[in-house]
């Protein structure tokens, strides 16, 4: 007689309640609340809590497809196990930066992991006008920490290809192929913006030096295998307090350019810095300036301690490799603030501006911006020359 095998569902509250039940430590007959709480494009977020114990849990379910456009977009069930890879792959360098994972359900391409709910999201907090004081100083640190740790400069080639393989994520990195590197640079019927940007709008589609660049920047992002990306590094997927720092949702984690991760936490700190005027302008420049100040810190004593790379020592190779993700990160940069301003998926610190002409205003100056970084990347030499730019733009 055939067993009747396990099918993927998409849960309910009531079989989100049970599976919490069966994958947390919950006491006997607690009652249980539960509630979907997912704002993201992709994904179900359950959070199951115990008000008596105050014990509680997060039940994370991909859908097999994009909830942001519905059925008529499918997506692979697969990115809910690599998002929990990730995390803990990423998680053997960083515990303190990410949730710890309890339990995955393959089948139901489900993650149960750390309630985080006692943290905000980062840019809401940033657009509230928190500070998060420690927030660049650990973000610098999950860059250096799990970038460097998971290259080539750390690990045997063969760990390295085999994760590499283990990591492959065709249909996220497509994702991120077209809606970052591609779409945004013409006329494409995924992008969205106020007719009030048509002008440079059409100005940067007509732009064949730019378009190039974007090329360039493209090509780095489909071939270059440096590191295991978090491959999604926005302030919406960082929960933040004044004391703690922790980054979710890497589902769109592949080995890639490590300059990626970098420049697009760059450049979401600089859409929150365009905002701001003042002293509140620097709280975000410094944030800008001491994440790259302790990523390059980081990853040069870990160079120096950890690295296993024949030619470690010899001179020049370390600053080349810096340089190197820094003018990547610049390029990555540029093109995260053109196409969350004019692409598909925009960012709450513009949209959420009332005021007609000022955000439309704050939205030409993030794409001179992102124009000026894919441009001179290679001309600017430093992290301070980069918030002299946001300066610039007004
Ligand atoms: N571990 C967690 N603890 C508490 N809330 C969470 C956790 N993970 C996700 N969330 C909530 O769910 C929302 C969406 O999660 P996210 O992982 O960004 O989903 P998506 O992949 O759909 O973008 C987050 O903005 C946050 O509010
Ligand atoms: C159709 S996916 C669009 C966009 O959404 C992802 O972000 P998130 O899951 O954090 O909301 C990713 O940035 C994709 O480019």
């Amino acid at each position: 007689m055939a067993t009747a095998s396990k099918q993927y569902e998409e849960l309910t509250v009531e079989s989100a309640v049970a599976l919490a039940r069966t994958h947390y430590p919950f006491p006997e007959g607690a009652a249980l609340e539960c509630d979907e709480i997912g704002d993201g494009n992709l994904n179900y977020v359950f959070r199951v809590a115990d008000p008596e114990s105050g014990k509680s849990v997060i039940l994370k379910q991909a859908l097999p497809y994009a909830k942001v456009v519905g059925e008529s977009w499918p997506l692979t069930l697969q990115r809910a196990q690599i998002e929990a890879d990730a995390l803990r792959k990423h998680g053997e360098f960083v515990p303190n930066l990410v949730p710890t994972v309890y339990a995955t359900d393959a089948v139901l391409a489900l993650t149960v992991m750390e309630d985080l709910s006692h943290l905000t999201i980062a840019r809401e907090g940033l657009i509230a006008g928190k500070a998060y004081p420690q927030l660049s100083t650990d973000i610098g640190e999950y860059l250096a920490r799990t970038l460097f740790q998971t290259s080539d400069f750390a690990l045997h080639p063969f760990e390295k290809k085999e994760l590499a393989a283990a990591f492959s994520n065709p249909e996220l990195c497509k994702i991120t192929e077209d809606l970052i590197f591609t779409d945004p640079f013409f006329d494409n019927e995924t992008n969205d913006f106020e007719p009030e940007l048509k002008e440079a709008v059409e100005a940067l589609w007509a732009n064949k030096a730019l378009q190039l660049e974007a090329a360039k920047l493209k090509f780095s992002f489909l071939t270059e295998a440096e590191a295991l990306l978090h491959g999604d590094l926005h302030t919406g997927s960082i929960f933040a307090s004044d004391s703690e720092t922790k980054v979710i949702d890497p589902e769109f984690a592949y080995y890639g350019p490590i300059g990626f991760d970098v420049g697009l936490f760059l450049a979401n700190l600089i859409f929150q810095s365009l905002t701001r005027n003042g002293d509140q302008r620097n709280v975000v420049n410094s944030h800008i300036e001491r994440t790259w100040e302790t990523f390059e810190a980081r990853f040069t004593d870990l160079w120096k301690n950890k690295g296993i790379e024949a030619f470690q020592q010899t001179d020049g190779y370390r600053e080349f490799i810096i340089e190197k993700i820094f003018r990547d990160a610049l390029g990555f940069a540029g093109c995260e603030l053109i196409r969350r301003t004019i692409g598909l998926a925009h960012v709450k610190d513009l949209d959420g501006i009332e005021d007609d002409s000022r955000r439309i205003e704050l939205k030409e100056q993030a794409l001179h911006l992102g124009e000026k970084l894919i441009l001179q990347r290679a001309e600017v030499k430093s992290i301070y020359e980069v918030t002299a730019l946001i300066g610039e733009a007004e």
